[in-house]
């Protein structure tokens, strides 16, 4: 199999190279630039001196078109304009970014502010939550974003088995800052971060519609959520927690029977029911998603709460996984890592 990257000088883009290097599918990848083609790859990043001593190329149509898969890992904005120019009957196309995920392009408009692909091309696309979505037959995969892929994961079991009231749904949830890229900004500083914690883009996060359409799309239920985003000191992780009324009745063990139903045949969801052990470094450098929920008999509602690393399997990893599933290779090819715990 031979890959591309576009945005391989990225957060995303070198996590793809990471997990890919070990792909015993993977027998070339190209790493495509916009910005410095020509430069050494290696010289810009020297942890990958002697594994990555070749140039950045240009994107260009006719090298995309040798390639089977390419995965886009560019700022919003991008990817949405540059396929449809791209695209060939051959290359598969994973999209890291948001450009794709949300059917109706006015969606997209209005939550990520940027100028949205063709409707057309969005029709194309297949959401990529691979533990819910059936992709056989798509060549072009929207990769889900990193907070819907944490809250989604821990939410559909109870939703679409009509455990809990998902009308009144608060998720709140907290990203370490690997999540808002490389590029530096006020609002990812060291000095402004390092012992500080903020919540950002409050009631307007662009994951807001993903998760809603989800919802819809899989458990099949429509309503707003509240959901909030923090920034947290530390590089990577996502621990989303989720709170909701239980329907009338259910048990705690209704709620671990229904994971038990989705997730028991999936490599890389695991349910804790000690509490104790759910933390971000659990899951560190891997595709693992770890859940656990806990009923509160005085409130009578759920407490539900998901880790992830947001570079794996809220990015480059779960892209991996849907090129596997795509493929027919072994879902977890490429994506054994044993978590950097500390
Ligand atoms: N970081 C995370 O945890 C997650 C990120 N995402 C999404 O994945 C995407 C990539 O994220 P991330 O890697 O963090 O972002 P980065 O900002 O770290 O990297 C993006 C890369 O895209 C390339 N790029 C920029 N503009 C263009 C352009 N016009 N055409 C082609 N390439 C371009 C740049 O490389 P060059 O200048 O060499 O072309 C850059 O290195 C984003 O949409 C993000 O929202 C999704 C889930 C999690
Ligand atoms: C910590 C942090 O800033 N995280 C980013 C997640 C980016 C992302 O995954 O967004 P799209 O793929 O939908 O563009 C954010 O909250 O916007």
């Amino acid at each position: 199999m031979k890959v591309g990257i576009i945005g391989a000088t990225g957060y995303g883009g070198l996590e793809l190279i990471r997990l890919l290097h070990n792909h015993s599918k993977v027998e070339s990848i190209t790493l495509f630039t916009s910005s410095d083609e020509g430069a050494l790859f290696s010289a810009k990043y020297p942890h990958l001196k002697g594994l990555y001593d070749f140039p950045l190329e240009a994107i260009t149509k006719e090298a995309i078109a040798k390639l089977d898969v390419v995965f886009t890992s560019t700022p919003s904005g991008v990817s949405g304009q540059l396929l449809p120019d791209v695209a060939n009957a051959h290359t598969t196309f994973i999209d890291l970014s948001g450009d794709l995920r949300l059917k109706d392009i006015a969606d997209y408009e209005t939550w990520y502010h940027k100028k949205p692909a063709p409707q057309a091309f969005v029709d194309k696309a297949m959401y990529g939550l691979a533990e819910w979505q059936d992709t056989t037959g798509a060549k072009v995969i929207a990769n889900p974003g990193c907070y819907p892929t944490a809250v989604l994961l821990s939410l559909l079991p109870l939703l679409k088995e009509n455990l809990i009231d998902g009308s009144q749904l608060i998720i709140d949830a907290k990203s370490g800052i690997s999540g808002s890229g490389n590029k530096p900004s006020q609002g990812t500083h060291f000095t402004e971060n390092t012992e500080a914690t903020s919540i950002y883009k409050v009631n307007k996060h662009q994951h807001i519609p993903e998760i809603e359409q989800a919802i819809a799309m899989y458990a099949g239920e429509s309503y707003p959520i509240t959901f909030s985003t923090h920034l947290v000191p530390m590089i990577r992780g996502i621990i989303a927690t989720s709170y909701a009324p239980l329907k009338d009745g259910v048990t705690e063990t209704d709620l671990y029977a229904a994971y038990d139903k989705y997730y028991a045949q999936k490599p890389f969801v695991r349910v804790l029911q000690d509490a104790t052990r759910v933390s971000t470094n659990q899951v560190r450098g891997t595709n693992f998603c770890d859940i656990h929920v806990n009923v509160d008999a005085r409130t009578n509602r759920v407490t539900i709460v998901s880790v992830i690393d947001n570079l794996v399997k809220g990015a480059a990893g779960q892209a991996i996984q849907n090129m596997n599933l795509l493929f027919g290779y072994d879902e977890t090819e490429g994506l054994t890592q044993v978590p950097i715990f500390i």
